[in-house]
């Protein structure tokens, strides 16, 4: 079974333990609701746990080797910001992550991706010219794009409206069902839609 493994992390910023000593498996067929407050930590943490930054103590794991090139060919990791180029459009700034990514894809399946979210007409305008909800679904198109085992979501439901948080919802329940695994932050309580949640909470230090 694939596994990520974090063993006794520790994670300090300015002067701050955010956490240590934190040890978290996810599994395949594992959504983790990772909660708790501003400033806690959670971003920090699924940094880690994406190799963008580095632990302050502690070591990760993917099938049981430490993380390389196997893990990120697994990985979609979206952050709380979108990572989009602004001044580019919607359809060249996933044609460019899916090029970094080894995803081939032709230009028919990015306009029905975001048809599929109903950004048809807005395909070619620079990504600064969408709403905060539109540039989030862009972003969030790349679920669909990289066929992965993991997800790591920083508040993946932010600036979406009700028929795209279903979307979402849905596609996590799937994704975790066929052998996916999930942690996300969000501030919002799951619903039953995603299927069997697991919590992890981090409580702010001081
Ligand atoms: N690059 C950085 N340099 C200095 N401090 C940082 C940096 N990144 C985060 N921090 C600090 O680490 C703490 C935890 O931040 P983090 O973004 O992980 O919290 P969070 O739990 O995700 O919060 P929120 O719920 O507000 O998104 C905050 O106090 C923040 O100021």
């Amino acid at each position: 079974m694939s596994q990520l493994v974090a063993s006794e992390l520790s994670c300090i910023k300015q002067d701050r333990v955010l956490f240590d000593n934190l040890s978290v498996t996810l599994s395949a067929g594992q959504l983790v609701h990772l909660r708790g407050p501003n400033g806690a930590g959670k971003t920090s943490l699924l940094r880690i746990l994406a190799g963008l930054s580095a632990a302050d103590s502690g070591h990760i794991s993917w099938q049981n080797q430490s993380l390389g090139s196997d893990y990120f060919t697994q990985l979609v990791y979206l952050g709380h910001k979108n990572g989009l180029n602004l001044t580019l459009n919607a359809i060249e700034n996933l044609y460019y992550w899916c090029a970094q990514h080894g995803v081939k894809i032709s230009s028919a399946q990015l306009y029905d991706r975001l048809a599929a979210l109903e950004l048809t007409g807005l395909e070619t305008l620079p990504v600064k010219a969408l709403s905060a909800g539109q540039q989030r679904k862009v972003a969030l198109a790349r679920l669909w794009l990289k066929p992965a085992m993991v997800w790591l979501l920083d508040e993946p439901f932010t600036a979406l409206d009700i028929r795209t948080i279903g979307m979402l919802e849905n596609a996590l329940n799937n994704f975790v069902t066929q052998g996916g695994a999930v942690m996300l932050t969000s501030h919002h309580v799951m619903t039953s839609a995603v299927g069997k949640v697991q919590s992890l909470d981090l409580e702010y230090r001081w």
